[in-house]
């Protein structure tokens, strides 16, 4: 028997951070051990495009892909019981940031800038906010954006840490919450 309220049970988590922290790769593995759906918004973006993202920035622009973006969290954050993962400049919107706090539990992703960096070959290719910034500029924006990140529910350090270590880390946090 329980007695949490079915309520926060029930809610969709929302992860948010700096490209390339694992939002994606975390989420879905989140998603496994809770047994639940898994969303990512970029893909559904991609599906609807049938193109990567860099091709949405590229063709259609991001003022397109950032509303796109709004429209998808809109209605997954209001669906119960998912994992979603957003992209890292989903919360530059403030209806999208404001949306998930109020529906979701909202999961910050956090990677020091050291760590952060030697991952930086990984991305590069796919994220078009990131090609053409030298590393200094790149930097600045790492932690500006962390701004954006700054409300959130539940903050997770993942320096150093595997994939399947971070997500037994949240379903332990999320089950302490609830
Ligand atoms: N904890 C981790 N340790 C090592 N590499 C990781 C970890 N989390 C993610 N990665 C790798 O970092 C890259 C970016 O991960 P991704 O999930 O796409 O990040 P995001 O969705 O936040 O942009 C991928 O190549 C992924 O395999
Ligand atoms: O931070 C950003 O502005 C972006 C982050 C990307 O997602 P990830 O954070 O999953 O890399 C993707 O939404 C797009 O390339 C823009
Ligand atoms: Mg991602």
């Amino acid at each position: 028997m329980t007695n949490k309220p079915s309520s926060l049970n029930n809610k969709s988590i929302v992860f948010i951070g700096f490209m390339g922290v694992g939002k994606t790769t975390i989420g879905e593995a989140v998603a496994k051990k809770l047994n639940r759906d898994f969303i990512d918004i970029d893909q559904e973006i991609e599906k609807e495009f049938q193109i990567s993202t860099t091709e949405i920035f590229n063709i259609y622009g991001e003022k397109i892909f950032r509303e796109k973006e709004k429209a998808y969290i809109s209605e997954y954050c209001r669906c119960p019981e998912k994992v979603i993962s957003v992209g890292g400049g989903a919360f530059l919107q403030d209806e999208i940031k404001n949306l998930c706090l109020s529906e979701c539990i909202v999961i910050y992703l956090h990677l020091s800038w050291e760590a952060w960096k030697e991952r930086l070959d990984l991305i590069i290719e796919s994220r078009p906010v990131l090609k053409g910034r030298t590393l200094e500029e790149t930097k600045e924006l790492f932690y500006t954006r962390q701004n954006i990140y700054a409300s959130h529910h539940l903050k997770v350090e993942t320096d150093q840490l595997t994939v399947d270590e971070i997500a037994d880390r949240i379903v332990d946090l999320i089950q302490k919450t609830q």
